[in-house]
């Protein structure tokens, strides 16, 4: 059987711990064919992005044609987008392509506070990339964004599901991440049922990248056929043991261990 292919389309981070970098890593840990398409690139480490250049339009759409014009992705994630003439344009190559399995993963801000989607943006956002997404995977401030409402409770998270729902994406995962609660929960709303994902909080700095590294391996998973409730719940295992064994990199916020999944389970298989 053909190997499952998967293509993000997002930023690139020179630090490797976000964006492509990390999309990349994960789709290979987890036996998937990776394939990018590169949006913006970011001068970026542990520390801080220190700068942003974003692509032409055209750059974009020739990377993303170049791929589906032989490669043929699985499925396909959005990372960090940055302005809505990209967006636009992405949207309309995946209607083009007929892509269903796509992962949209709202990425507005950097973990050191820096921007990398213009303000204008989150309109083109909601109207034009979440109706075409299989799966869109806020962080708490990107849904209360989106949704225009402040997300405080589990109860608030189910309503912001709700509305995300409404507009047009097939299944929501809110992330938990950014919550003060001792355990992480993401919540999946698949238009029927809730379900809640939840871990014990990890006492770290290293957890730059953890949201595209979690889409990623959604992604991959989709990638291989599994259904919305597999794929989140190996992509919760995987961020879990990439957080948790961290690699102590940088003097900032840390990268998470894109490797650590594999060694758990290279380990359990060898006794
Ligand atoms: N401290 C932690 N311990 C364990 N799991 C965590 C921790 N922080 C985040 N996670 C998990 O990591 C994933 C990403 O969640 P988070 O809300 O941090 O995403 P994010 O803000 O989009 O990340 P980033 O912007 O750094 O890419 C989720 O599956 C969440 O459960
Ligand atoms: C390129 C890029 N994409 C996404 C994020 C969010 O973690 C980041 N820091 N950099």
């Amino acid at each position: 059987m053909e190997i499952a292919k998967a293509l993000t389309i997002a930023g690139s981070d020179s630090g490797g711990g976000a964006g492509i970098q990390a999309d990349l890593k994960t789709f290979q840990e987890l036996d998937v064919f990776g394939m990018s398409a590169i949006t913006a690139i970011t001068a970026q480490n542990t520390v801080g992005v220190q700068a942003v250049y974003p692509l032409t339009v055209n750059a974009v759409t020739e990377q993303i044609k170049s791929v589906a014009e032989d490669l043929n992705p699985n499925a396909v994630k959005t990372g960090m987008l940055f302005s809505s003439e990209i967006i636009d344009a992405i949207a309309n190559e995946i209607k083009r392509y007929r892509w269903s399995r796509v992962v949209v993963d709202p990425v507005m801000i950097a973990k050191g506070g820096s921007s990398l989607l213009l303000e204008e943006a989150v309109a083109s956002l909601k109207d034009e990339l979440i109706p075409l997404a299989f799966c869109v995977t806020p962080n708490i401030p990107e849904a209360e964004k989106l949704v225009g409402f402040t997300i405080s409770t589990l109860e608030e998270r189910k309503q912001a599901c709700e509305a995300l729902y409404q507009l047009g994406a097939k299944n929501v995962v809110i992330k938990g991440g950014h919550s003060n609660e001792k355990e992480v929960t993401d919540l999946l709303f698949d238009g029927e049922t809730f379900h809640l994902f939840s871990s014990p909080r990890t006492n770290t700095n290293h957890t730059h990248g953890t949201g595209c590294t979690f889409g990623a391996a959604i992604t991959a998973e989709l990638a291989k056929g599994k259904s919305i409730y597999e794929a989140v719940k190996k992509a919760k295992d995987f961020i879990g043991a990439a957080i948790e064994d961290s690699l102590g990199l940088g003097a900032g916020h840390g990268p998470t261990n894109h490797m650590a999944y594999r060694k758990r389970k290279v380990q359990v298989n060898d006794y």
